[in-house]
């Protein structure tokens, strides 16, 4: 994926008053509930108009959306979602952020379903999965810490036609990384093979409250036409090989039992690739050839 296309959004100057869109308003409302934002849950809260407006429009939301959002926290990009119309499924960790969402989003809106849960237990939330396999967008300002396990449960399936997610940089960086670059992985493999990147904004840590010491980025993804999705053990296979990346992929390939990978590493020698190739040095694209071996 090309780098090319990174933008910066800058943070707007007006918000609309529905919202804590400003960081006085998002204090005093923490204030109001008694509560300080909690560094673990990765609660740094949006407080800018254009970066939600942004996300919606990324998003592309109208009535016959459903989406998912992970962290709603004080209901910032929630109301956002459900202004478009979109029907809307939420997982909070935090009690009292839940609390605060069951009493004053929740009540106006039959169109919000949220759960109080560990999105790494409920990673598209609880959508049914007959809507979830009739189609669904993500739309989230992740939990940072843990936005890498979510979006490896997230690629398990069934997959979100788009996904527009507030990420810490380095996190977006792997996502997108080429092969033969250090911070390429098993991740970036998983989420290529599935996924185009439409768009990559720089997100200014001042459109947060409290300020993040870390880059953000948001990103959108669209699903392929062509997706490929890779089998439980296969994705722990190469995650394995991954483990030992400067290591050569033939000795690697012999420790592993997956049927089909010697077959499909000659394929690779066959192709033209050294038999002394590492496993960073691959395309994603090669990868995702492993599973017509299986
Ligand atoms: C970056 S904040 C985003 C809050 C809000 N969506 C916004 O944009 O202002 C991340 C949110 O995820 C919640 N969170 C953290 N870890 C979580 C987890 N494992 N499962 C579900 N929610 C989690 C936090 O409590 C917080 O509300």
């Amino acid at each position: 994926m090309k780098h090319s296309d990174l933008l910066n959004v800058q943070c707007s100057a007006s918000e609309p008053s529905a919202m804590p869109l400003s960081p006085t308003a998002t204090r005093e409302l923490l204030h109001q509930l008694e509560h300080l934002p909690n560094k673990k849950l990765g609660q740094n809260f949006l407080v800018d108009g254009n970066i939600v407006r942004k996300s919606i429009e990324l998003a592309e939301l109208d009535v016959n959306s459903a989406v998912v959002e992970i962290g709603p926290g004080l209901g910032t990009l929630t109301r956002a979602i459900l202004a478009s119309g979109a029907s809307l499924w939420a997982v909070e960790r935090d009690s009292t952020l839940a609390a605060h969402l069951r009493s004053n989003v929740v009540p106006g809106q039959p169109r919000l379903q949220l759960i109080e849960a560990d999105c790494l237990d409920y990673p598209i939330a609880a959508i049914p999965s007959e809507q979830a396999n009739a189609g669904y967008k993500i739309v989230a300002n992740l939990p940072y810490a843990v936005s890498t396990p979510w979006m490896d449960a997230v690629l398990s399936g069934p997959l979100p036609q788009r996904m527009v997610l507030m990420l810490q940089k380095e996190a977006a960086d792997r996502y997108v990384a080429s092969h033969g670059s250090k911070t390429f992985g098993a991740i970036s493999i998983f989420l290529q093979s599935a996924y185009s990147m439409h768009s990559r904004h720089l997100v200014s840590a001042q459109c947060f409250h409290p300020a993040p010491k870390v880059d953000s980025v948001l990103l959108r993804l669209d699903l392929k036409e062509t997706a490929v999705h890779f089998p439980r053990e296969i994705r722990e296979c190469i995650r394995r090989i991954f483990t030992q990346r400067r290591k050569q992929l033939g000795s690697l390939c012999k420790k592993e039992s997956i049927p089909g990978l010697s077959d499909w590493f000659a394929h690779l020698i066959a192709k033209g690739y050294s038999p002394n190739i590492r496993p960073e040095a691959i395309t994603y694209q090669d990868w995702s050839e492993l599973i017509k071996f299986q």
